[in-house]
């Protein structure tokens, strides 16, 4: 006889009474849930419905859409409610479909479909049930878990959802289909067809390919002209462009210099008004519209939609149209946000005007897509999309909607955002399908490296453009300035700063324009930058009246009185060094806490070089410019340099007469009265490199040694090798053959000459010595004129008599032997910064 076992039996209903309890608060959390679901779906349908149909239209539309969806979700809670009810043994053929449909996502959409999954979630989701497990528990736990992550990563959803809600519009599409009896569109078929999320695989045979225009730019005369030196000084004073990859065309700086239409050129100019290109349009339309493949960095609002926008409309232009059969597009852009998406789409519509040629249709996530495919139908040259609605169109139809066939420009507008939001699959999935030799531009704000890992996968020998406008100057220098109205004004600055400087530095610290900075508590040192041998002498003079002990140096001192005061100023404490921007180059004491640039700078490179001498390695260090207020150009290069907090920082009245006389002198450059200086460039601006280097690796400075002999403009061989680094000991630098000449003149005076033979030096070598920026830095510095003389004879050729002119020299002439001297050693340092500029820029080069 069967025995009752109590225990068990009150064990079993304590189970049952905890199942029951369970099930009431799974059913009370599933109708909140229902009911937050409901909330959502009628929100998104209600947004998603057709911006062409009536208010009244719309809503009428949302809500059968909200009904049928609500009908069909009952429908299945009411197979889940009978499911926890009984232990199924197996998955249901409704689970089967489901399970299907979430796998698809995640096998197409990864973390977009991870999200968007949380809006459907306890209804497409079911649990997988295990023997062990109270499914209950399983299902309760998912829900839970599922709220918990869509509350903790709410804001994720939210943008996703933004996005490219694919969910709703998965949805929605089908929805619209139904009934659409003329459609070729069948529902199952759609649903198979989004199920796989497969583009079509296009195999591209090189003969097969239809040849396309790339390259539509043609370099002004005026682009032409400039010399690589004023290039880098133009990308320094636009913003600080950087660039990395060959073959880089020079910046613009005028929309004529762009070969554009009359109609663009009249929009731009005459309706829109934009006088000026923003620093990433000079850069990198000339780049786009030469074809070649780009990286943009640059911050939002930067203008960056126009520096795609008119090469792409080019390109298409030139482009054979489509043919009937053809549906497009041409052009591509792929935005994150359906918000973007729209308003470059209202960017292209603004330029394509009433050109019947270029159509563009905007293909989001969270509209309707019903409008999308029936634009698409009639053709489109040009489609801006979100990468999952732009994946849902290209596999409609089994693939005949749209194809990618004739996709011969790629954009990808903020790819960073575009990468975190993880469309990197659908994205790397569109670019497999579009031919192999399109034009592909990246814009971003900024470039992660999952970004650059696809850019090196996706992009063919790119050229990466950085707008780096706040990072000219070393962030650890403090940048100050001080505008004074006379000569006699500035110095009493100059007396105030250096009193000050050398009262605080006792102190460890030094005041400047009544604020305090830190300095190093042992030791801080001080420079005075001025521009001329002149100036320095005369300054010298007079801060020595001062009583204000300061050791100058420049290069006309004789090398042993620079040597003796370079040693000083090392050796004492709290010292003070004045001297000319030029002697100082490459100039390391690790102690100078502060700069005094006396003489406003006039190029951007001599800036960065001269804030350069302080904050070395991880030190901080203060720059102050006292600036005569008519020196407009130092004033424009300040207003570019500082960072914003160093502006705000400083007097707000200062700051005002600042912008105004860098306005005046930008606008100024605009009529072509004023230009920057061309700069002596050479060390100065692989100065600017290594600044850059500097601050990604400071270990680097920690490696150089101190100040030597080279740093005082003497040479000797041992010194020069000792800063040989890899691609400079690669450089061949023949020495240089002179003959110096002493004639009297018919006044009594003495004529000193020299005679540089340059004919026969390799062709680099020649080109540096006789260039205008090389000879222009000498005759500042020496005071002597220096002239290219005589013809160039190629190897093996030789003036036949002496009625021929002589092979090609250099003639320096001076009044002083001395300045003969220091012209050709000069010279010869000149030469061979530019031998290892040429020798970096061509290693580099094979770099990218
Ligand atoms: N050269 C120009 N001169 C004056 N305004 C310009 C110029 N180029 C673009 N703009 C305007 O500046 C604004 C920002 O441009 P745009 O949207 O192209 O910037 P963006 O860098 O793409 O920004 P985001 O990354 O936020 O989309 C727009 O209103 C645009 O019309």
């Amino acid at each position: 006889m069967e025995t009752i076992d109590l225990k068990q039996t009150s064990d079993r209903e304590s189970l049952l009474e905890e199942r029951r309890k369970k099930l009431a608060r799974w059913k009370l959390k599933k109708a909140q849930f229902d009911a937050q679901k409901e909330k959502a779906l009628r929100n998104n349908i209600v947004t998603n419905s057709l911006e062409a149909k009536q208010p009244v239209e719309k809503f009428a539309v949302g809500q059968e859409q909200v009904k049928e969806n609500l009908r069909k979700r009952k429908n299945e809670l009411e197979k889940l409610d009978k499911r926890t009810s009984i232990k199924p043994s197996k998955k249901s053929k409704r689970s089967k479909r489901k399970e299907k449909i979430s796998f698809e996502f995640d096998d197409n959409d990864e973390a977009e479909a991870a999200s968007v999954f949380r809006l459907n979630e306890g209804f497409q989701k079911v649990p997988e049930y295990d023997d062990e497990k109270d499914p209950l528990d399983v299902f309760m736990t998912s829900l839970k878990t599922q709220e918990i992550s869509s509350k903790t990563t709410s804001h994720n959803v939210g943008n996703i959802l933004d996005v490219d809600d694919q969910m709703v519009e998965l949805e929605g599409a089908e929805d619209e289909n139904i009934g659409d009896t003329t459609d070729n569109f069948n529902i199952s078929k759609i649903a198979k067809l989004k199920a796989k999320k497969r583009v079509k695989q296009i195999n591209y045979s090189p003969e097969e390919l239809e040849r396309f225009q790339k390259n539509f730019y043609v370099e002004s005369e005026a682009v032409s002209s400039m010399t690589d030196i004023e290039v880098e000084e133009l990308r320094l004073s636009l913003d600080n462009i950087n660039i990395k990859g060959t073959g880089c065309p020079k910046p613009v700086t005028k929309w004529s210099q762009l070969g554009l239409s009359t109609d663009i050129m009249t929009l731009i100019t005459g309706k829109l008004h934009f006088d000026s290109l923003t620093p990433i349009q000079s850069q990198a339309l000339p780049a786009i519209m030469s074809g070649r493949d780009v990286i943009g960095i640059s911050k939002t609002g930067s203008g960056k939609t126009i520096s795609y926008l008119l090469p792409l409309l080019r390109q298409v232009k030139a482009q054979r149209s489509l043919s009937k059969h053809e549906t497009g597009p041409l052009g591509l852009i792929l935005a994150p946000t359906r918000e973007l998406a729209l308003q470059i789409h209202e960017e292209v519509t603004k330029f394509t005007g009433t050109d019947a040629s270029i159509r563009s249709v905007c293909c989001t996530g969270g509209s309707e897509m019903k409008k999308q495919i029936t634009d698409l139908k009639r053709g489109a040259e040009i489609v801006v999309a979100t990468p999952g609605r732009f994946i849902d169109i290209l596999t409609l139809n089994d693939g005949k909607l749209l194809s990618t066939k004739r996709i011969t420009f790629v954009i990808m507008d903020e790819a960073d955002r575009l990468f975190d939001l993880g469309f990197e699959p659908q994205i790397t999935q569109i670019m497999k399908t579009v031919r192999p030799d399109k034009q592909c531009v990246l814009f971003s704000a900024t470039f992660p490296n999952k970004l650059r890992s696809f850019a090196v996968r996706v992009l063919r020998s790119p050229i990466s453009i950085t707008i780096n406008s706040k990072g000219l100057v070393n962030e650890n220098v403090k940048q100050k300035f001080k505008i004074c109205h006379s000569d006699d004004e500035k110095f009493e600055n100059l007396i105030q700063i250096a009193h000050g400087g050398n009262k605080f530095f006792d102190e460890g610290q030094t005041e400047i324009d009544g604020e305090t900075s830190d300095l190093d508590e042992t030791d801080a040192k001080a420079i005075i930058f001025v521009s001329s041998q002149q100036i320095c002498d005369l300054i010298s003079k007079k801060l020595t009246n001062a009583g204000i002990v300061a050791y100058a140096i420049h290069a006309g001192k004789p090398y042993q009185e620079r040597l003796m005061n370079l040693e000083k100023f090392k050796r004492e404490k709290n010292s003070i060094l004045l001297c000319t921007e030029v002697l100082s180059r490459g100039l390391n004491v690790p102690e100078v806490s502060l700069v005094i640039i006396y003489n406003a700078v006039k190029t951007f490179a001599q800036y960065v070089h001269t804030t350069g001498r302080t904050a070395r390695g991880s030190r901080s260090g203060t720059a102050i410019t006292l600036l005569l207020n008519d020196e407009l150009s130092g004033a424009y290069i300040l207003t570019k340099a500082m960072r914003d907090d160093e502006l705000k920082a400083s007097d707000p009245l200062q700051v005002k007469e600042l912008h105004e006389m860098s306005d005046k002198f930008e606008s100024g450059m605009k009529k072509g009265k004023f230009r920057l200086s061309k700069g002596f460039g050479g060390k100065g601006l692989e100065n600017i490199k290594s600044k850059r280097e500097e601050v990604r690796n400071k270990d680097l400075e920690l490696k150089k040694g101190n100040i030597n002999n080279d740093e005082l403009g003497h040479k000797s061989d041992r010194t020069q090798n000792e800063h040989v680094s890899e691609p400079e000991s690669s450089a061949s630098i023949p020495k240089l053959e002179y003959e110096l000449f002493k004639e009297p003149t018919t006044h009594g005076s003495v004529i000193f000459y020299a005679k540089v033979h340059i004919n026969d030096l390799p062709q680099i070598v020649r080109w540096e010595a006789t260039k205008n920026t090389t000879l222009l830095f000498i005759k500042h510095e020496t005071g002597c004129s220096i002239t290219n003389k005589g013809k160039f004879y190629p190897e093996g050729k030789e003036p036949n008599n002496t009625a021929d002119e002589p092979k090609l020299y250099l003639l320096i002439e001076g009044q002083d032997e001395k300045d003969i001297q220091l012209s050709i050693e000069l010279l010869e340092q000149k030469v061979k910064e530019g031998v290892i500029k040429a020798a970096n820029l061509s290693l580099k080069s094979t770099k990218y």
